[in-house]
């Protein structure tokens, strides 16, 4: 408990030093825009020497002339015994106002830099460079990690608003702190002198006190072959000092011209170092650039982006755990229950169990499993565990691995519940890696490790029972899903079909009221969903949601399901019966594992009666045309070509590049799509030879049947179906 609450307040603390930083540096990064935005720069060909003649004409008691880096022309000066700065005209020299650097600008700077603070402000600043590098590094593994592998790290980001903000901010925060953190740390170096930058002596030059006459600065052959877009500064020479000389420092390096003579008495070229730490200073200031500096205010943007969007998405995770109530403490409680969850739900069934346990008379007690221990009194432990990335442990409970294996065995039977989805092949893996780690350190085992697919209700149902027996006792789990917050979906048409006898189909197409934006970031209206995502509908006086694969995307501005009427169907009785205007209520589930992964490799998808909804849906939003080939199995195109209009407008148009059909109830109409797939195995074989993309979707019994197929057809080519789902290639959506 302690190192939670102290990690807690350091990380607190260091996210608000990097808000400091972030919101500092943003300001900070917009000043060189606004400069620009305000700056007379010269004309790109004028000679310094002409410049100077102008100048010299309208201030006399001029010292230096400096080029600031928006292109702003200062003249430094004194006026009687006073220092002053003016912006001057380069186009005629004169003045255009007095040159005094916000204040307000300054104190934002030295904030930025040393807290102000000073030199232990600036070694402070260093420190604070270094973690940050550090932890953009570790961020980097830890958003690895989340996305499953660095293949998918640049990969499309789903879920609702305000996650899909946490992780583009998390990824724009990473590379900007990476920048940042480097050209910091070198800077700070340079500062402490630890890194050479400039030279350290000028070279022992004066001018010629034999010439009397003095040259005037328009004359002097260096200055009038350099254009001012050069020049970074002119050193007049002290008025009082005839062996003192001009001083040129451009962008390549610095000149001594005799005041007499006009000769070049010497020229350096600036070092490699300077021009190293110019880079530095431009990448991490944004100083000169216009472009580079907006970048930069993105960059910074990023951080308090990142800070609020991941502070609401805790409160959100806060407000959607459920409560679990009649908790008994550790000690005294007969069954453990852990559990490892990454978005709340297995909570939810973990809930469920609990009050089932103590409605028997148990003291149980429930908590996350990274506190995985046994008490005194433990005679039973569950643990729930869901699997994420690929897979990988829920965050919270990514070392209790590592703290099952420090501990010794104890006496009390343990079993583990999985939660996953077979669309990943590291179905439950983490929930294995739990029971396989709890065997080998000696736990006894209460049950055999279960795996539960989709947030299945009926298969908790069954687990409860099975476990009742375990227990010796009768076990009823009155679980209800939490239901996420619906949406109102308006029907606007429908499509019928005359589908299986006895069980027409119909294709709804809903839109959703106008949302207001800040709605949809908290989560309120209806979130951002892709073809193959799932839309779930709540028919009135139920609280179970079903769900249906979704036709069409968010961005094409409506709502598109294909639903068959099943004898005894609540939900599909309900959505039939609605007529345009109708109303119902929803919420989208996404699933991530079906969706394309937006490359330009071919996709071959395979579907059979409605399961070709989601597929249409994939299809539709092919803008960019990458090829996708259909296999369509129906029983007859007069009564189930579901789609068959828009599948037709979207092969004119290259969203698809092929169609094959296959008509299991017409005479010669080529069997299922199995057969189809099979007249066709050379092209098949190519394709998934060249890397190609495989969806299916439909039964249970068809999806098995299209595994054989394809395994049968790529034998040839030492490929089968298992190797693809492991590379990410293969996906089903089955109901
Ligand atoms: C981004 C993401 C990655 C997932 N990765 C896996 C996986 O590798 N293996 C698996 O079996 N399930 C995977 N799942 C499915 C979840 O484990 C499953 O939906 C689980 O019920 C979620 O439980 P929770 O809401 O408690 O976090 C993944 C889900 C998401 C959203």
């Amino acid at each position: 408990m302690f190192w939670r609450v102290l990690h807690r307040w350091l990380g607190l603390g260091a996210g608000a030093v990097a808000l400091v930083l972030g919101v500092t540096g943003m300001i900070l990064a917009l000043d060189p825009i606004v400069d620009a935005a305000k700056s007379v720069p010269a004309p790109v060909s004028l000679p310094v020497s002409t410049l100077v003649e102008r100048v010299s004409a309208t201030i006399p008691g001029a010292e230096e002339i400096r080029r600031l880096p928006a292109g702003d022309v200062v003249v430094y000066g004194f006026d009687g015994d006073r220092a002053r700065a003016f912006y001057v005209n380069p186009s005629d020299g004169r003045v255009i106002g007095e040159y005094q650097p916000s204040a307000a600008l300054r104190w934002i700077r030295n904030l930025h830099r040393s807290f102000l603070l000073d030199d232990v402000g600036r070694i402070a600043a260093a420190g604070i460079a270094l973690s940050m590098l550090l932890m953009s590094m570790s961020g980097l593994v830890l958003l690895t990690r989340r996305m499953g592998g660095w293949r998918h790290l640049a990969g499309r980001v789903r879920g609702s608003p305000l996650q899909r903000i946490h992780v583009i901010s998390g990824r724009i925060l990473v590379a900007a702190l990476l920048l940042s953190s480097i050209t910091a740390l070198y800077m700070s170096a340079a500062t402490f002198s630890l890194v050479p930058v400039e030279r350290e002596l000028d070279p022992d030059v004066m001018s010629n006190v034999q010439v009397q006459a003095e040259l005037p600065g328009h004359e002097l052959p260096l200055l009038q072959s350099l254009p001012v877009a050069e020049l970074r500064k002119l050193n007049f020479p002290y008025r009082d000092d005839p062996e003192d000389t001009w001083k040129v420092t451009t962008d390549r390096g610095e000149g001594w011209i005799d005041r007499h003579t006009g000769q070049t008495l010497a020229w350096e070229d600036a070092p490699a170092t300077q021009r190293i730490h110019e880079w530095a200073v431009l990448l991490h200031t944004g100083e000169g650039t216009v472009v580079w500096a907006l970048v930069l205010a993105v960059l910074g943007a990023s951080i308090p982006v990142f800070w609020v969007s991941g502070l609401m998405l805790w409160q959100q995770a806060r407000r959607q755990m459920p409560r679990i109530e009649d908790n008994s403490a550790l000690p005294q409680a007969d069954v453990l229950i852990f559990v490892a969850s990454e978005n709340g739900s297995t909570w939810g069934f973990a809930q469920a169990l609990h009050r089932a346990l103590v409605r028997n008379g148990h003291r149980v007690y429930t908590s996350g499993l990274e506190h995985f221990q046994a008490g005194a009194s433990t005679r039973h432990i569950l643990v729930l565990a869901a699997t994420y990335g690929d897979g990988q442990a829920p965050t919270h409970a990514a070392r209790a691995l590592e703290r099952i294996a420090r501990q010794p065995a104890g006496s009390a039977p343990v079993a583990v519940l999985g939660f996953g989805d077979r669309q990943f092949t590291a179905f439950c893996a983490f929930a294995e890696a739990l029971d396989q780690a709890l065997r080998s350190r000696g736990w006894p085992q209460l049950l055999p490790l279960e795996r539960i697919h989709q947030q299945s209700v009926q298969q908790f149902m069954r687990w409860g029972e099975v476990l009742g027996q375990a227990l010796n006792e009768s076990l009823t789990l009155d679980y209800v899903p939490q239901v996420p917050p619906t949406a109102s979906l308006t029907l606007v048409s429908r499509q019928e079909f005359a589908g299986e006898i006895g069980q027409p189909a119909t294709i709804l197409r809903f839109t959703w009221p106008a949302q207001h934006w800040l709605d949809r970031l908290r989560g309120r209206g209806l979130p951002h969903f892709e073809g193959g995502d799932l839309v779930g509908v709540l028919p009135p006086g139920s609280s179970v949601p079903r769900y249906y694969s979704l036709a069409s995307r968010y961005r094409d501005g409506f709502l598109e399901i294909c639903v068959r009427r099943l004898p005894e169907g609540l939900c599909s009785t309900y959505l039939h019966a609605l007529q345009p205007g109708d109303t119902i209520r929803a919420f989208i589930k996404s699933n991530p594992g079906f969706a394309l992964d937006g490359s330009r490799k071919p996709v071959l998808l395979v579907g059979a009666g409605t399961g070709v909804a989601p597929l249409a849906g994939l299809i539709r939003g092919n803008r960019k045309h990458q090829p996708m080939h259909l296999y369509f199995g129906m029983r007859d195109p007069a009564r189930d070509f579901y789609f068959g209009r828009e599948i037709h407008d979207w092969l004119a148009d290259h969203r698809l590049s092929t169609l094959n059909t296959a008509f299991s109830r017409t005479p010669d109409g080529g069997g299922y799509v199995q057969d189809a797939l099979r007249r066709d195995a050379a092209r098949v074989r190519d394709l998934v030879s060249k890397g190609a993309i495989i969806r299916v979707c439909g039964s249970r019994s068809m999806a098995q049947g299209v595994v054989e197929t394809l395994n049968d057809i790529l034998r040839s080519v030492s490929l089968n179906v298992q190797q693809l789902k492991a590379g990410g290639r293969y996906a089903e959506d089955v109901f």
